[in-house]
């Protein structure tokens, strides 16, 4: 869906206007257009400011997106907006299918304008149009997991990040070993072109992963404009199975020891596999690089499958932290979107405080997996907040832990046990990367 064309809310449209303030759209394809909303989106991030080739290069990328600014005509630079947020409709990955997402990036608010609701309107407003467009769920990852509760979104999905002391780790007996296919290294340009359809099928075998928009493919195997001269420095290795079809990626950097040459880390930026022998392929290949200590990921599923083809597991320390936000904004299309792991039926009593997705559901699940969904008058048995079933909705967490933080109220014993198989996946669901 090209999201470009829609208006701005005019809720939000008021509100900023009350306070001063332009909310408008800008032309992402638009280089000079661009320049100035990049300017401001690098500098809420602390980066550096855009070169005119990574405008070009970002125009040329993004002209997808729908990019709106908040621009004050009363400072110095007023062409350079005090706040940004882009927008785009991509796939979501659920337990058994797919369904539309409103992805929200690049929010920002300069530093000298912030704390005055300009986030809470440009969030509110991206909610409020997706949901007038008939998108069922936003979703984000997000700089801090203290920003987006309470907009309704909850943390769906965890990863891990990953640092295996190589020469300890060492591969067990009982691992994959001796793949049909071959290893080989690729060079950007090779990558970004050879690999994106396994990554597209891996994608959609994961719950939780998010369609990857050219922009962020690009800059994963490093084909624009190399500002920080990171393309330079990395190294992508292939794996193509036994018909010759590539079936896995790894790209990754090698930092040096300050006085140990043999001591290299291994940096993985990106690794993607649609099928497990790639998988261990490419893990022990990283693992078994001469002149290499530890290799560190920080994009790990939570469930990664290494971990089980180590020798020593305890040569890996994981720590895990949310990921993938996501707030639903139809109750029915998105809990019809997914399959259950059982049958049953409850009525889910969703408290939603900006009046988006709010009601009493009734959600029968049949022998098939599929489930019907229908707002009803009856009693719910139980009781959450939006950003609750948001974060239960891919089957990641357990909502008997929810319960036992408070944030599940059952009104029928027995109902958050089955809750839990209903919303049970049997894949752990996972986003490959950040947006
Ligand atoms: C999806 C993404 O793009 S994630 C990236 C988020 N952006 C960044 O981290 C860049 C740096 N930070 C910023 O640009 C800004 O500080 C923002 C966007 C996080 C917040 O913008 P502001 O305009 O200051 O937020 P606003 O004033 O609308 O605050 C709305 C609410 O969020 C709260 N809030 C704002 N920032 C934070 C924060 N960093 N941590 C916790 N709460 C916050 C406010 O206290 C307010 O709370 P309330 O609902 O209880 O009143």
């Amino acid at each position: 869906m090209d999201t470009r064309p829609l208006p701005l809310d005019s809720t939000s449209l008021d509100a900023l206007a009350a306070d001063g303030l332009r909310y408008a759209l800008v032309d992402g394809a638009d280089p000079q257009a661009l320049a100035p909303w990049d300017t401001a989106s690098a500098r809420g991030f602390h980066d550096r400011r855009p070169d005119p080739e990574s405008v070009d290069e970002h125009a040329r990328h993004v002209a997808h997106r729908r990019i709106t600014g908040v621009w004050d005509a009363s400072i110095p630079s007023p062409e350079v907006p005090v706040a940004t947020v882009a927008s785009w409709v991509g796939e979501l990955s659920v337990p058994g299918g797919t369904l539309d997402s409103w992805a929200i990036s690049n929010v920002t608010v300069a530093s000298t304008h912030h704390r005055r609701g300009i986030a809470r309107a440009l969030l509110q407003g991206e909610l409020r149009t997706a949901s007038a467009a008939d998108i069922p769920m936003a979703s984000l990852t997000v700089s801090e997991a203290t920003i987006y509760g309470r907009f309704g979104f909850g943390a769906a999905t965890r990863i891990a990040d990953l640092t295996i002391e190589a020469k300890r780790a060492g591969w067990s007996p009982t691992a994959p070993a001796d793949p049909a296919g071959r290893l080989v290294f690729v060079s950007s340009q090779q990558a970004y072109e050879s690999c994106r359809d396994l990554v597209d099928r891996a994608g959609r075998a994961t719950p939780g992963d998010f369609a990857i928009d050219d922009y962020h493919w690009g800059r994963h195997v490093g084909v624009f404009a190399d500002r920080d001269k990171r393309s330079a420095t990395l190294r992508i290795v292939r794996y193509d199975d036994a018909a010759g079809v590539p079936q896995g990626v790894v790209v990754y950097r090698l930092v040096s020891d300050a006085t140990d040459f043999t001591k290299h880390t291994v940096e993985v930026d990106y690794l993607r596999s649609a099928t497990d022998e790639a998988h261990a392929a490419l893990w022990r290949y990283l693992l078994e690089l001469d002149l290499v200590a530890a290799v560190h990921y920080e994009v790990a599923s939570p469930d990664e499958p290494v971990l089980w083809m180590l020798r020593d597991q305890r040569a890996a320390r994981v720590v895990t932290f949310d990921h993938h936000w996501l707030r639903i904004l139809d109750v029915k299309a998105a809990l019809e979107a997914r399959s259950y792991g059982a049958s049953d039926a409850l009525n889910l009593g969703i408290d939603d405080a900006l009046g988006i997705a709010g009601g009493t559901y009734r959600l029968e699940a049949g022998a098939d997996g599929r489930a019907e969904v229908r707002a009803t008058d009856a009693a719910p048995d139980l009781v959450m907040n939006v950003a609750t079933l948001s974060a239960l909705y891919l089957g990641s967490h357990r909502a008997a832990t929810f319960a036992s933080a408070g944030h599940i109220t059952a009104a029928t014993p027995g109902a958050i046990t089955r809750l839990d198989a209903l919303l049970r996946s049997t894949q752990t669901p996972f986003l490959s990367y950040w947006y």
